[in-house]
Order: C-alpha cells, then structure tokens, then sequence
C-alpha cells in the first residue's frame, strides 16, 4: 500500500444541513410543488440533501433507510424548513418491506410521483477474497433493492394510471471500480435494467435515469482509510471530490418537468472521471504509483518524460 504523506490533503466530509438549506439552485421554486417524492437513503449524505432541495421546491417528502434515528434526524430538518415529511424504517433489501412501504405511502400521501433510489453501500475489499455472503449482501442491497423499489413504483402508477418518474444514483464505474468489484457490478446491472424498463414502461408514462457520482463528500467516507480518501481526491481532472449538492441538483433535475423527454439516460456528475484518474478504496498499490511506472521506463524514455 502506498505511503500518504501528510502533505496530500483528505477531503473534509460533507456540507451541512445549514448549507444545503441556503444555497442558491438554478431550479425554480414550486418546481416539485404538489408531487410526492421518495427518497431512499434520506437520512444522509446524498439522499439527505437531495431531499433538503426537493423539500425547498415545494415537494412532499417520504424518507426511508434502515436506521431510524438518521431519518428522524433529517425529517426535523425538513419540517424546520416547512416541508411535509414522513419517515419508514426498512431495508430495501427485503421484497416485502418495500411493498409495505408503498401501502403505507399509499395510505398517508394518496400516491408517490417520483422514486429516487439513492440507498446503497459497499465495503472495499480485494476482489480475489470477497467471500460469498459479502458480494450476496452488496447485490442484493444495490441491485435486487433496488430492482424492488423499482417494480413497486412502476406496479403503483399502472394501478393508479399517473405518470411516474425514477432517478436511480449509480456510480461512475465506467472503466471499472478495482477494490469494489461487487458494486461496480451491482450499478452496472442497474444502468442496464433502467435502459430496459424506460422502453417497457413508456407507455405508462413513467420515465427512468440514473445519475452516476464520482467522488463526492459524504458520510459514507468514514468507511474507507485514509490512503482511499486521499486517492478520490485525485480520481478527476478537476483534482477535487464533489459534494452531495451537486448530486442532489442532478436529481432533480431528472425528476422534473424539465427532463420531460430524457428516458433511460445517465448522467455523469463526476468532475470527468470518465476520462482521468482513479479512486482507490484501499489506498493505491504500489504497481499503480505514477513514480513506480517511470522507475520502469528505459533511461532514453526516462530522460524524454522529465
Ligand atoms: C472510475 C470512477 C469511479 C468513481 C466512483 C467513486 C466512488 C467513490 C466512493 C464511493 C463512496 C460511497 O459509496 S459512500 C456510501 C457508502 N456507504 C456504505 O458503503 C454503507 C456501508 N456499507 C454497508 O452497509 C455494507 O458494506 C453492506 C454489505 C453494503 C451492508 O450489508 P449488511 O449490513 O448485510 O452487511 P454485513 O452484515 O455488515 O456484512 C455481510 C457480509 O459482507 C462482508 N463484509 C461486510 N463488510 C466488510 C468489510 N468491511 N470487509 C470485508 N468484508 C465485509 C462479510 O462477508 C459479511 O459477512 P460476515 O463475514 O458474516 O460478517
Ligand atoms: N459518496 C460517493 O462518493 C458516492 C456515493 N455513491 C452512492 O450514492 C448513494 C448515497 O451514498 P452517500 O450519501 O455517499 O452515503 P451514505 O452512506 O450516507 O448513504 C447511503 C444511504 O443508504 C441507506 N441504506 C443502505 N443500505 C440500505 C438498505 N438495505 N435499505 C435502506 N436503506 C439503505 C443508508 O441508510 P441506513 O444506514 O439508515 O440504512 C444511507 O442513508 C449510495 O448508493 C452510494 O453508494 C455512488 C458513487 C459515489
């Protein structure tokens, strides 16, 4: 594993509540006036904020998660800035959960017209020694929960004949995500089963994206080490991590009446890590050190590259 010394900065974890409650949108206000959003994750970090700026533009919030004491949390926040908000402890990763919790909603807010499936999670391991029950538990939590989620909402608009909308948050994983080999195949499935069903579900008016983040400053930091953080601050030409404002702002962008034509879309909020750089979840290996490549050229190559 590489050194990091302390010159390389670790990116500081997160905006606050305060900052997501202030700062400026180009969305107009009233934009989510009238619709029902549920936010999956919105206890923290991304599907907190984007519920704070859903909230600001006039939405009806629906909030689950596993930990009730995170949605309660955000759930005072909303209600301080005026916003209608319900909260439902579940894993998304029981089927029977999920149809409960679309009952419930059913029953409280009279129907849901965007799903934002933000809940997900993975832990960084070498793909060679992910045992069975990990890669089980991160499919089944990434890509089975949130296939559920899916088919509930899409099942709901066709009983209750309304247009529908679902912005799934992926990640970028387009070259790859070495160290989080069960996630990247996870999204992957997502990206492609969200492709699929924005064609099967046109005809029920219902749209479906996905926003993919690259390094962005969460909560969800404090499961990596510090050699990982220190590397996703590198993972982008821009050389920063993003915040989950910025995620939040994409979101809701797809689930508005602005992206009325965009269906089976994705898009990058990722400072183009696309095209340069790499995260490492468990810091960088020494193969990959950028002064360990040039060690390796012939001297005339060498020579040519300072
Ligand atoms: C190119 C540009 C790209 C750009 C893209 C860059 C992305 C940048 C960074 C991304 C950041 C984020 O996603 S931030 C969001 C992060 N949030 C999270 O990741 C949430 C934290 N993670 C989790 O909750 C867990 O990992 C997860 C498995 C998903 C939850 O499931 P469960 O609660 O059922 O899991 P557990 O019971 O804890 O564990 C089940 C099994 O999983 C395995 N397991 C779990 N944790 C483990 C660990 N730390 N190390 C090894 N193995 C582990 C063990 O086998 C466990 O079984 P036993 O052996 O029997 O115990
Ligand atoms: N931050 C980043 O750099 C990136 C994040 N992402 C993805 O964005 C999403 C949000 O992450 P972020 O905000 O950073 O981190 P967080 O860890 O703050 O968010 C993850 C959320 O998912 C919820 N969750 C996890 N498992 C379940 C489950 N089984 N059922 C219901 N809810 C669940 C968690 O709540 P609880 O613990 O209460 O269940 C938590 O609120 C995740 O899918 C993440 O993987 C993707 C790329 C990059």
């Amino acid at each position: 594993m590489s050194d990091i010394s302390g010159d390389v900065s670790v990116p500081e974890v997160g905006m606050s509540d305060e900052d997501f409650a202030h700062r400026p949108t180009v969305l107009r206000e009233g934009t989510f006036e009238g619709k029902v959003v549920l936010v999956s994750g919105g206890g923290s970090g991304i599907g907190r904020a984007t519920a704070i700026l859903l909230g600001r533009l006039g939405a009806r919030l629906v909030l689950c998660g596993r930990d009730p004491g995170k949605l309660e949390s955000a759930a005072a926040c909303l209600t301080r800035l005026g916003a209608d908000v319900s909260t439902h402890p579940m894993s998304i990763r029981s089927p029977d959960a999920v149809e409960a919790l679309f009952a419930e909603v059913v029953d409280r807010h009279g129907g849901i017209d965007v799903l934002v499936n933000n809940a997900g999670g993975q832990f960084a391991q070498a793909t060679i020694d992910i045992k069975p029950k990990g890669w089980n538990a991160v499919v089944d939590t990434n890509l089975n929960g949130t296939f559920y989620m899916m088919q509930a909402g899409a099942r709901h608009w066709r009983e209750v004949a309304r247009p529908g909308c679902i912005v799934n948050v992926v990640a970028a994983i387009w070259r790859g995500m070495p160290q989080v080999a069960h996630t990247c195949a996870a999204r992957a499935g997502v990206v492609f089963l969200s492709k699929t069903v924005a064609t099967e579900w046109a005809p029920l008016n219902i749209r479906v994206n996905c926003v993919a983040p690259g390094t962005i400053r969460t909560e969800g930091f404090g499961n990596y080490p510090r050699e990982a953080l220190a590397s996703f601050s590198q993972a982008n030409p821009m050389l920063r991590t993003g915040s989950a404002w910025d995620i939040a702002e994409a979101i809701a962008y797809l689930g508005s009446d602005a992206a009325g034509f965009i269906t089976g879309e994705t898009l990058n909020v990722d400072g183009g890590s696309q095209n340069w750089g790499d995260p490492w979840f468990l810091g960088r290996p020494e193969y990959f050190e950028l002064n360990y490549a040039e060690a390796r050229l012939p001297t005339h190559l060498k020579e040519q590259a300072r």
